[in-house]
């Protein structure tokens, strides 16, 4: 699946503004500085990617410090490494993690939500609608290594994944906390949700917005297992050979054959899930909550 339209144009902007792939790209791999091992490490500025072509397998490491929030330019060079990946027919897996202690994602970027105009918000949410459609159609085996807090977008990309693993530590919530912030989680997203923990679970979770520590997580069924910190990356990569021994063609015909209709219901109302969520964050009182609750994380370290 090819980039959507204003987040290739997005992308291509990025790019010819010098999007600063500051290691080698893949197709023309160099060797990792410093290590001479033939590993092909590519980076732009707010992803990190560190490929095992041997393996058949990268590692993608979100860096877009404090906390990986998903702003227009780090969705774009997400979606461009990820796209890399999926042309380079020697990779078949991604484990996707965190470069940011202690956060995996804090979800949507707060100020692309808040005292923008509508044109904004509508490029904004084309470019989440596509993170979520890339990620949620992958032909690729993606593996969620979550070494950190995962709240609301946070927990839409690892909701994507195929397999989530969860790094054993209380702090480390994963959940939809959007009704709490005032916000009403999209209805393919809820779908996704539903398809992974069951309908009666979705209602509880998504009407109090709550976010799971991990015993809880692992119980309600949102990770598939949780493991102590330091054995998360090496867990993840034994899920992950697990799942690249079955054959990709049939493997990958069948997540396509699982997830079709629910990524269907949004293709077919991409325009109008749009147009939904402009209304809705344009108004005066969404506007009045988000900026109060930006103003609070701002003051929270003064
Ligand atoms: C698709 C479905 C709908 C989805 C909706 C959403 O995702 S809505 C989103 C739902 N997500 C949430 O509700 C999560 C909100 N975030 C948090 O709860 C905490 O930041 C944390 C637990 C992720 C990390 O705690 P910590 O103590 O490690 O870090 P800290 O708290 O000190 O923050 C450091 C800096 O980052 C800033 N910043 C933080 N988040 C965001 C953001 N989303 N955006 C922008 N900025 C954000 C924060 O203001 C501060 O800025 P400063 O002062 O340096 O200019």
């Amino acid at each position: 699946m090819a980039l959507a339209g204003g987040v290739r144009v997005r992308a291509r902007a990025l790019l010819r503004a010098g999007a600063q792939f500051r290691g080698p790209v893949l197709g023309r791999p160099e060797p990792a500085a410093g290590g001479g091992d033939g590993t092909r490490r590519f980076a732009n500025l707010r992803v990190l990617v560190e490929p095992d072509p041997a393996a058949g397998v990268a590692v993608m490491k979100l860096k877009s410090p404090p906390v990986n929030s998903l702003s227009l330019e780090f969705m774009t060079e997400f979606l461009i490494s990820l796209e890399k990946l999926e042309n380079d027919k020697a990779f078949r897996g991604v484990v996707i993690t965190s470069d940011c202690p202690g956060v995996f994602s804090a979800g949507l970027d707060l100020t692309e939500l808040c005292g923008q105009n509508p044109a904004h918000y509508a490029e904004y949410w084309k470019a989440v609608q596509e993170l979520w459609l890339r990620l949620f159609l992958s032909n690729m085996v993606l593996v969620a290594a979550i070494n950190g807090v995962c709240p609301a977008g946070g927990c839409l990309m690892a909701l994507t994944c195929d397999v989530r693993v969860l790094a054993d530590n209380p702090k480390f919530v994963i959940g939809l906390k959007e009704t709490q912030l005032g916000i009403v989680v999209p209805f393919w997203l809820k779908d996704n949700l539903v398809n992974t923990i069951g309908h009666r679970a979705s209602e509880h979770a998504l009407q109090l917005g709550l976010l799971f520590p991990p015993a809880e997580a692992l119980q309600v069924g949102i990770v598939d297992q949780v493991v102590p910190e330091d054995q998360l990356q090496s867990t993840a990569l034994s899920v992950m050979a697990r799942w690249m021994a079955i054959p990709d063609h049939a493997r990958h015909l069948t997540k396509a054959m699982m997830r079709k209709a629910t990524a269907d219901s949004l293709i077919k109302h991409r325009d109008a899930d749009i147009q939904n969520f402009v209304n809705f964050i344009s108004r005066d009182s969404i506007q009045k909550t988000l900026q109060v609750y930006l103003q609070k994380l701002k003051q929270k370290k003064g």
